[in-house]
């Protein structure tokens, strides 16, 4: 056996406190995020049995999952129930809170990096799926369940069992047009919905160092998506330049020392993973899900799938996505009708991923009968896109344009698909019922989702005109 180790476990052999003697080891946590869906039965918890929040230092919260785009006013009683615990909680042991409609407020896994809390090296925890974003940073980084955020806030540690590790390394050349959205379906068409189970991923490749900070968080955002704990890429030039000059990264000399430190932080060359898979990118194209899980996608060129070409464990899930989609087999992808298009969520609703769907919409019209909603991430990304101009590009073209939340990735707050709309999402999920009861989902890049809304059909803005 070699010595060398990956970077997951580098990770997590720095931030083991000791062993906890069932094979599980005790973690320390650097940083813990909070929102309104899965924390107030854990501040329940910690007020019950009269003990404080460790480290609110450590802590940040926001409102995303139950906030509306289009008020300041929460009028659903359960959301403004939600909220409220959480800004009590908040109150009562002096942890940031990000309010909704504030400079800063926005999705949980969008404030985290854009604040610059988010550093390589760190541990970083969240009653939250999607937690897995960070490790676009080097970060440990991935979601827990109600009863270890209490865990977590009680004394800034975790325990949990040893995880596998896996590499997905991107190889050869994708080409123009395809985003980091299509990297991530593309792979979990491959591996599947439970290919990473037990696994942190960590991503590598020419596809993956070419990729800009926002594109290494929506792949790494989808590896849960893949059934992986966490997913993460090394931090490189790119990950240092992006962190420079925000609120919480270090300067001067801590820095330099910061940027020392984060530059060990690689898998060494004789390290093993427990799992290789290789994704080849030559030849990629835009990706698009006609079913309701994630790996059920194909090219945008394609066609909607025979389950009975399918292999026999993917067949009769296919059958009943099919059902559920309204769709036949031998579809063509591109001559589906949209009703809706959905641009946002921590997938996809980022300043960059804005800008595409913006250079795609300018001069453009949204099709007859067609409605998009445009989602910022955060309130700081909407503030950054009214000044470049993209807002009055969205608006001109007829979309609606929104305060920062989760919004329509999920119904939980007042932006729900009513009936069996289609809907092209840049999110990240295509369960059934997810946007709204009946609702069905093809998720997509921004890129496409703004083709799309302009031809009310799935397209690639090459396509159009
Ligand atoms: C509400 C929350 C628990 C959930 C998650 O964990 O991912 C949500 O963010 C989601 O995307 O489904
Ligand atoms: S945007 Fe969607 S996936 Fe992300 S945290 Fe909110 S609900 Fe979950």
């Amino acid at each position: 056996m070699s010595g060398g180790l990956t970077l997951p476990e580098k990770l997590w052999r720095s931030h083991v406190i000791s062993g906890a003697g069932d094979g599980s080891d005790l973690l320390y946590v650097d940083l813990h995020l909070v929102h309104e869906a899965t924390s107030s039965q854990a501040f329940d918890g910690i007020r019950d049995t009269s003990r404080t929040v460790r480290r609110p230092d450590l802590t940040l919260a926001v409102e995303d999952h139950n906030v509306p785009t289009d008020s300041l006013t929460i009028r659903d009683p359960v959301s403004n129930m939600q909220v409220g615990m959480l800004r009590r909680n908040c109150t009562d042991h002096g942890i940031r809170l990000f309010q909704h409609g504030r400079p800063q407020q926005g999705i949980v896994h969008v404030v985290g990096p854009e604040i610059g809390a988010v550093q390589p090296g760190m541990t970083v925890l969240c009653g939250d799926s999607h937690t897995s974003t960070h490790g676009a940073f080097g970060a440990l980084a991935f979601g827990i369940g109600t009863s270890d955020v209490e865990h977590v806030l009680a004394t800034q540690t975790l325990e949990i069992s040893p995880f596998r590790t896996m590499l997905v390394e991107f190889v050869g050349e994708p080409p123009v047009g395809v985003t980091a959205k299509d990297l991530a379906l593309a792979m979990i068409a491959q591996v599947g919905t439970s290919g990473g189970q037990g696994h942190v991923i960590e991503y590598r490749g020419p596809a993956v160092s070419a990729l800009s900070m926002e594109g290494r968080m929506t792949l790494c955002n989808m590896s849960v998506e893949a059934g992986a704990r966490a997913g993460m890429i090394a931090p490189d030039e790119v990950t240092l330049a992006y962190l420079e000059g925000r609120e919480h990264t270090p300067t001067g000399q801590a820095w330099s020392d910061a940027v020392e430190y984060w530059r060990t932080l690689r898998s060494d060359d004789d390290a093993v993973f427990d799992r290789v898979v290789t994704v080849d990118t030559d030849g990629l194209a835009p990706f698009v899900t006609w079913g309701t899980n994630p790996s059920e996608s194909v090219p945008l060129t394609g066609v909607v799938p025979d389950p009975e070409s399918l292999p026999d464990e993917t067949r009769a899930a296919a059958l009943r996505s099919l059902e559920y989609m309204g769709l036949k087999p031998g579809t063509a992808m591109r001559e589906l009708d949209i009703d809706v298009v959905f641009l946002g969520s921590c997938t996809n609703g980022r300043i960059e991923d804005l800008r595409a769907a913006a250079e795609v919409l300018r001069g453009r019209q949204l099709a007859p009968g067609v409605e998009m909603l445009v989602v910022p991430g955060s309130m700081a990304v909407r503030q950054q896109a009214e000044e470049e101009g993209l807002a009055e590009v969205f608006r001109a073209a007829g979309a609606l344009w929104r305060l920062a939340g989760c919004s329509m990735c999920l119904g939980m707050n007042a932006d729900r698909l009513r009936g069996p709309k289609r809907c092209a999402s840049t999110s990240n999920r295509n369960y059934q019922g997810r946007q709204g009861p009946d609702a069905r989902t093809h998720l997509v890049s921004p890129a496409v989702a703004a083709a799309t809304a302009v031809r009310g059909r799935l397209t690639a803005p090459h396509e159009l005109e």
